[in-house]
């Protein structure tokens, strides 16, 4: 019998994590729209480097960003616009610009299954308020403008062919084209963004019709809800969870509610008692950065860490990728994901399904660490030596018969000092982490 859920606080809090979303660990984010267009941004700090104040929002490396970027009227950005655009170009005539005329969502779909993915979460309306669905509440959409096409149907149907979960990105608290004063600090981004009744209704009504069309899997809500609109995320949250039993909402509703909690670069806390998830770029932006090429993204070893340790300490992991204009994705991006999906091909058992361990990680030193996770009555050991070739680690009050996930890595185990000592002399595919698993758990 199918959960009902009443439009109240206490009937949401019922809400369970889904198993799939506890089991599926890793996803891909997908910015997408206008700002793909100038696919412009200083290459500067991760978000939590420095203070989210002016010096941030005037170098700003998201280029998502674009619109506010220029709007503050000085910085790298402004200065890129007004000399390949001209100062009275309107960000707005991107709208005309974007084509996506190479666009093949079932080719992502494709490249997102064989990344290992188990769900995708794409922007619908970021906060420069460009929908990318035929919203029946603007005309600023991407059905009425620029690829007239429903961007966001098209890709939910190829990722729901290949049998991954779809969720969907709305920007609730900020949205440019109702409250566009120039953000230079977190007050402005988080209290005086699109201020009225008139935008809170309009936030509630778009993610009505996001629910309604796409019964999304993800309900992805960033920096947070229209304030004037807080009483109406009971109903909506309960409408969302009656229409999308499995669905998932993330910590992004002005601290009122939340399935999982976020972290974001260096910003925000995880802790393992609770399901979270880490979302970042592959470089220090979420939309293209036609600047960031190969040696500026994260490594394909940095990558693996990062799902090792994410997972290890019960949280997802959600991959940005920044596709062009055009609909393609930059080949040092489909690079990374092409690796994840190989290291998830040979260790994926240790990962999928799996639960953090009560065995917290274990840092020997900045390039050598311990990670545990279990499932299915079995333990697994993942030793993520960074950069290293060989490594001896051992580790305290374990004990049993420790074999390595990858046949073509080369490592013995030995009983000492009641502990198990692990020597590796071969990562074979496992970039830098090496996988074992332990038949029984002490
Ligand atoms: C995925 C990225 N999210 C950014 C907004 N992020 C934040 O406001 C920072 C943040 C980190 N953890 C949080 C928890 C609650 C609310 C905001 C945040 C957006 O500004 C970026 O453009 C991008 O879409």
């Amino acid at each position: 019998m199918k959960k009902r859920y009443a439009s109240t606080w206490e009937s949401l809090k019922e809400h369970q994590v889904p198993q799939w979303y506890e089991d599926g660990k890793f996803g891909i984010f997908i910015h997408w729209g206008l700002y793909s267009v100038p696919a412009f941004a200083p290459q500067t700090w991760e978000l939590g480097e420095v203070p989210p104040d002016e010096t941030w929002f005037s170098n700003n490396p998201y280029a998502e960003w674009y619109y506010n970027s220029i709007h503050v009227g000085y910085g790298p950005s402004y200065d890129y616009h007004v000399k390949k655009y001209g100062k009275d170009f309107k960000y707005e005539q991107f709208a005309d610009m974007w084509k996506a005329e190479k666009w093949n969502p079932a080719e992502w779909a494709r490249l997102f299954k064989k990344a290992g993915a188990e769900y995708v979460v794409l922007t619908t309306k970021h906060h420069d308020g460009f929908c990318l669905f035929p919203s029946k509440y603007t005309d600023y959409n991407a059905s009425k403008r620029g690829p007239q096409r429903d961007i966001v149907g098209d890709l939910t149907d190829a990722v729901r062919g290949e049998n991954l979960r779809m969720g969907l990105y709305y920007s609730g608290i900020v949205d440019w084209t109702f409250a566009d004063d120039p953000i230079l600090n977190n007050d402005d981004l988080f209290h005086t963004a699109s201020p009225t009744f008139a935008y809170a209704d309009y936030a509630y009504n778009q993610s009505m019709e996001l629910i309604d069309r796409y019964a999304p899997s993800v309900f992805w809500n960033d920096i947070g809800w229209p304030r004037q609109g807080e009483h109406n995320l009971p109903y909506l949250l309960s409408h969302y969870y009656n229409t999308v039993e499995d669905g998932v909402v993330n910590d992004r509703f002005n601290d009122l509610y939340y399935d999982f909690t976020t972290k974001e670069y260096q910003s925000g806390s995880a802790n393992r008692r609770e399901k979270w998830e880490m979302c970042r770029g592959m470089g220090l932006s979420f939309g293209y950065n036609a600047m960031e090429s190969d040696d500026k993204i994260i490594s394909i070893e940095d990558a693996i860490s990062l799902l090792v340790s994410t997972v290890a300490n019960n949280g997802n992991l959600l991959l940005n990728i920044g596709p062009r204009a055009d609909g393609t994705i930059p080949e040092e991006q489909e690079k990374r994901l092409l690796a994840i999906g190989e290291w998830l091909g040979v260790n994926g058992e240790a990962i999928y399904g799996s639960r953090c361990s009560s065995r917290e990680s274990i840092k020997y030193t900045d390039q050598i660490q311990v990670h545990f996770t279990e499932r299915d009555g079995a333990l697994y050991v993942l030793i993520d030596a960074k950069g290293k070739s060989q490594v001896s680690v051992t580790v305290p009050g374990l004990s049993g018969n420790a074999v390595p996930l990858d046949p073509k890595v080369e490592a013995d185990t030995a009983k000492i000092d009641g502990g198990l000592r692990f020597t590796v002399k071969n990562f074979g595919d496992s970039q830098n982490v090496a996988v074992f698993r332990l038949n029984r758990i002490m």
